[in-house]
């Protein structure tokens, strides 16, 4: 892989940089961005080593496409147009039904690789990429009997030389459980966020008061709503589905609140614990 083009030179894209090239010091790595502060940025700090174009990338070896996935669906095809023969196109968008769909019928689709890799931060923009990002995290591969056997094998070695485990997945079921896991959380936290905003009116308080318990379960609310906005439109079906659930939970506990019925909310925070145990399990 001499040749790698970011497609989106921020969080993500710039993450893979970093460590791809740490492995593979001969590699040259391109970046192409809507945003030029961007580009300038990623050039600064060493992500990239030159800017291109949409042009070039008929010279890629490899091209991550790291974008909203809204802007992913609308260039996929045209990344799709201009890639070589051999050339592998990988995404990182945190759908994959819309995305799949959107090239299902590319006659380029055996030289693309549906990806979800599970890691991030609340941060965006280059100099929130960060060495080892990737390191023990899951990469959720989806449709990859799409891809050209020989590619499949190129990205393989990609990713576990970055520490990375793989697991394949539909793309609906993928994000039927990512509604769960992920999204449900980005919106629980923005409108958790919310919720203090628009009642304790002094920042001052908020500020004084906030420990670790509220920092970290609002952390998400941080995130950029130019990635999320995209991302809750494709999985709209699904999302409705998580909040409905999580709303009637949010129901139940405050009826449990009203009935004075504390036995039962001390079961249903002791039965929730086992929450420890699955997210230590696999690790
Ligand atoms: O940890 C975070 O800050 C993230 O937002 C990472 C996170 C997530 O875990 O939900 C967010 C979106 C990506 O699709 C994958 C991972």
């Amino acid at each position: 892989m001499k040749n790698i083009y970011l497609i989106g030179v921020g969080l993500i894209g710039g993450s893979f940089a970093i460590d791809i090239k740490k492995n593979n010091p001969e590699t040259v790595i391109y970046g192409i961005d809507a945003n030029e502060d961007h580009l300038d940025e990623a050039l600064a700090i060493g992500i990239i080593q030159e800017k291109a174009v949409l042009d070039d990338i008929e010279k890629a070896d490899l091209v991550i496409v790291s974008i909203p996935v809204d802007a992913t669906v609308k260039l996929l095809p045209t990344i799709l147009d201009k890639i070589s023969d051999t050339g592998l196109v990988v995404d990182a968008g945190s759908t994959k039904e819309a995305i799949c769909k959107a090239v299902e019928h590319h006659p380029k689709r055996r030289n693309y690789l549906a990806c979800h890799p599970i890691a991030g931060t609340e941060n965006s923009g280059p100099t929130a990429a960060i060495s080892g990002l990737y390191v023990g995290k899951t990469n959720i591969i989806c449709e990859v009997e799409k891809t050209t056997f020989k590619l499949q094998e190129k990205a393989l070695k990609l990713f576990t030389e970055i520490g990375m485990r793989i697991r394949y997945m539909d793309a609906v079921s993928h994000d039927k459980h990512i509604a769960y896991v992920s999204h449900l959380s980005h919106i629980s936290a923005f409108m958790l966020g919310k919720t203090v905003i628009d009642k304790e009116r002094n920042e001052r308080d908020i500020f004084d008061m906030a420990g670790s318990g509220f920092r970290s379960t609002v952390r998400l609310a941080k995130s950029s709503p130019a990635m999320w906005t995209p991302i809750f439109e494709q999985n709209k079906e699904n999302v409705i589905e998580t909040l409905e659930e999580y709303i009637s939970n949010l129901q139940h506990f405050k009826k449990l609140m009203e009935q004075d019925n504390f036995s039962e909310i001390f079961n249903e925070m002791e039965n929730t614990n086992y929450i420890k145990q699955i997210l230590n399990g696999i690790n």
